[in-house]
């Protein structure tokens, strides 16, 4: 049994369910990311594990004892939301301190603990200040210094970074995964965000529709999508009916569906000359620069497909808009 279980939860809201029999084991000490669409579930998920939500059906499991109808504040989780929550007219040393005070521990211990935590989430200098004084990123690292500065057993992070600027986020996504290691908490950190989510996480759990989709480490998620959708959620796949791929390659296909990601299609000007590949010829319709790859559409036999190549290549196709095109037989994933 996981750290966390969640055995067989159903959660209806009115006469919509929106968890549908959700089975889920979290181990200790890891990070997990809760991954989907908007109106998934992922937050509803989240809701039930801390006791703000009632589930309609199912038990919810936290080191080893079962929690489902258990009073919030008695389950010892600790939660970030994406709304900066702190006391907005207690300074950032008395935020933090406030959990400490409810447990009732000595003047000096709450001193220590509340300096020390803020050193790690590099607030050292801040402890003074009052909330409206400190940037978006500033005032969720102290939310997150409230949240486990009591030391739960469970850090519940729902979508703490979205209302974060791009370039602050990506940073402190490398502080949140810091400061867990060193703290070595169990945390669930719900993201619709796939990248985020990839950067984050020991595990994925992608939902789709109130139901796990797929849970696999983020490499091999990303790798390996499972069904449509997580092909489709995850690393821009083309995602090709038996029909279109015959069409497009000349080759029967061997499931419903084929999927392979952008990068792994090469282009040539020459016919390349390679065996375990499918080759066939194309006409790029468009390109458009995505950071440090070009990622140019094209057409093969009324077949769309992207096909991504780095940069600094890209002035080989400049001058033509036939070309060829090779994907490696076991870049395919049959779905
Ligand atoms: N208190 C509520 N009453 C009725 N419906 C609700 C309630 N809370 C959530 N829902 C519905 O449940 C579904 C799942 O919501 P939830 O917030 O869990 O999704 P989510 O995956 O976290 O999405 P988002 O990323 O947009 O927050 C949505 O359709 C939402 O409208």
């Amino acid at each position: 049994m996981g750290y966390i279980r969640f055995e067989n939860i159903v959660k209806n809201f009115g006469s919509t369910q929106v968890l549908k029999n959700i089975n889920l084991d979290i181990e200790k000490g890891q990070l997990v990311t809760l991954l989907g669409p908007s109106g998934c579930g992922k937050s509803t998920l989240l809701r039930c594990l801390a006791g703000l939500e009632t589930v309609t059906s199912g038990k919810i499991w936290l080191d080893g004892k079962e929690i489902t109808n258990v009073e919030p504040r008695k389950r010892d989780i600790g939660m970030v939301f994406q709304q900066y929550s702190l006391f907005p007219n207690l300074t950032v040393e008395k935020n933090v301190a406030f959990g400490l005070q409810l447990k009732k521990m000595s003047k000096n211990q709450i001193d220590t603990k509340v300096k020390e935590m803020l050193e790690i989430v590099g607030l050292g200098d801040k402890g003074k200040n009052y909330p409206s004084q400190l940037s978006g990123g500033q005032q969720q690292r102290a939310a997150l210094a409230r949240a486990i500065v009591t030391e739960p057993k469970v850090l519940l992070l729902d979508e703490p970074l979205s209302a974060i600027d791009a370039l602050l986020r990506k940073s402190l996504q490398m502080e949140i995964r810091r400061i867990q290691r060193e703290t070595d908490i169990t945390a669930i950190f719900v993201t619709h965000d796939q990248n985020e989510a990839m950067v984050m996480s020991d595990m994925i759990h992608l939902l789709y529709d109130g139901k796990i989709e797929q849970s696999a480490e983020p490499a091999q998620m990303y790798a390996r999508p499972a069904t449509k959708f997580a092909a489709s959620f995850i690393g821009s796949y083309n995602i090709i009916s038996s029909e279109e791929f015959q069409k497009m390659t000349g080759t029967k296909a061997e499931s419903e569906t084929i999927a392979f990601r952008p990068e792994s299609v090469k282009l040539s000007e020459e016919r390349p000359d390679e065996t375990d590949s499918y080759v066939f010829r194309g006409k790029i319709v468009d390109g458009i620069p995505q950071g440090n790859v070009y990622r140019y559409g094209i057409g093969c036999e009324g077949v769309r497909i992207h096909a991504d190549v780095l940069f600094q290549e890209t002035g080989l196709l400049r001058d033509f808009t036939e070309c060829w095109l090779s994907i490696r037989k076991e870049d395919c994933i049959l779905l």
